[in-house]
């Protein structure tokens, strides 16, 4: 099956409560021509509020039995951002997202979500704050509908109680109407309404990682921590997801905070990036000059190809990014120890 687009809705985009000017995309809308980005899809998703909270990460350390896999951490997503965190293959992407979202404890630093110190909090806890995330491999109920998926999303939201629920009370009823009807709008938001009666596992890799994405949306989160969304996808599928995370900040004034091997996606959609090596940050900043940065250079390509680098090539490197970049292209750098983005490359 080839993947569907997200439908792209003919009406002027509901923003949501003031978020669209407090949130606009940071980055200038490409003029129209051949590189141009395609709209992203436009939602109904009313929401009364707007988010507020940056989540800032403090000398953030996590040590495992004789392994440190983050060594005094530091970042900022500030509030309608998308931030990108990337490295090679053992850098302590995962292990960062894991802390952030209570998986793992830290073993010193501090994770401060507005007012909410999050090292402190168990993983229920933390989405009750509107932190929601998805994971690197699928995590849905596969014999369960796509509805019923993305309404497990709504479960911190229910107030009907399980016995008011069982016993089917009017207004345990009329609650799960509602929360029914905004599966609905969120399941058109992300491009997967068609599929709402279907069994998850019934469909193709990339709709399955769009209803995970919908089932963290229907937390209504203020942050959404995504860990390697593009992962395994086809091009189609990619541009799809790309499209579905744009309109999520655009549109929905979501903050973003992604962990991406594809260099492609992490250029074009990210407004910060932070690079981890061995668990310690060795640059921090936007795409263009993050991927200009030797000591990220080397750190994908190793030391010889960073040595190999000269002045003139830099230089000439320089032009050519510009030009790729605009098209989503990863540009310099790629993955030493996987090649993985490298392979991706033409997909982008
Ligand atoms: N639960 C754990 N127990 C012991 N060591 C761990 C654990 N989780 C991660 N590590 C180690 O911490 C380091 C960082 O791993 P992590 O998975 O965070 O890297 P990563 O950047 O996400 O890598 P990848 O891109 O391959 O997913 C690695 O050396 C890894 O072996």
């Amino acid at each position: 099956m080839t993947p569907t687009a997200p439908p792209v809705l003919p009406t002027t985009p509901q923003i949501i409560g003031g978020c669209r000017d407090r949130f606009r995309p940071r980055r200038p809308t490409p003029p129209p021509g051949p590189r141009a980005r395609p709209p992203a899809p436009r939602g109904h998703l009313p929401r009364g509020r707007c988010p507020v909270n940056e989540l800032k990460v403090t000398d953030l350390t996590v040590k495992f039995a004789g392994i440190t896999a983050l060594d005094h951490v530091g970042f900022t997503v500030e509030p309608g951002s998308i931030h990108a965190v990337i490295g090679p293959n053992g850098a302590g992407k995962s292990t960062c997202f894991n802390v952030l979202s209570g998986v793992y404890r830290a073993t010193s630093g501090s994770v401060r979500f507005g007012d909410a110190e999050l090292t402190r909090m168990a993983p229920h806890q933390i989405a009750a704050l509107g932190v929601a995330r998805t994971f690197q491999n699928i995590a849905l109920s596969k014999f369960q509908s796509v509805e019923d998926n993305v309404m497990l999303g709504r479960h911190r939201l229910t107030r009907a109680g399980f016995l008011g629920a069982g016993l089917r009370l009017p207004s345990a009823r009329r609650e799960n109407a509602r929360h029914r009807a905004r599966v609905r709008d969120i399941a058109r938001f992300v491009g997967v309404a068609e599929y709402l009666e279907a069994p998850v596992g019934m469909l193709p890799y990339g709709v399955q990682k769009r209803v995970e994405l919908a089932r963290a949306l229907a937390m209504e989160p203020d942050l959404l921590l995504l860990d390697e969304p593009v992962a395994g996808m086809n091009g189609g599928e990619r541009r799809a997801m790309a499209e579905v995370i744009m309109a999520a900040r655009a549109d929905l004034g979501i903050s973003v905070l992604l962990v991406e091997h594809d260099m492609g996606m992490v250029m074009r959609l990210a407004d910060q990036v932070t690079v981890l090596d061995f668990g310690r940050r060795i640059a921090a900043g936007p795409p263009e000059r993050v991927q200009r940065d030797p000591a990220v250079i080397r750190a994908y390509l190793g030391e010889q190809a960073a040595d190999e680098q000269t002045a003139d090539e830099q230089a000439a490197d320089e032009q050519a990014t510009d030009e790729q970049t605009a098209d989503g292209d990863p540009g310099t750098i790629r993955d030493r120890r996987d090649g993985r983005a490298a392979d991706e490359r033409e997909n982008a």
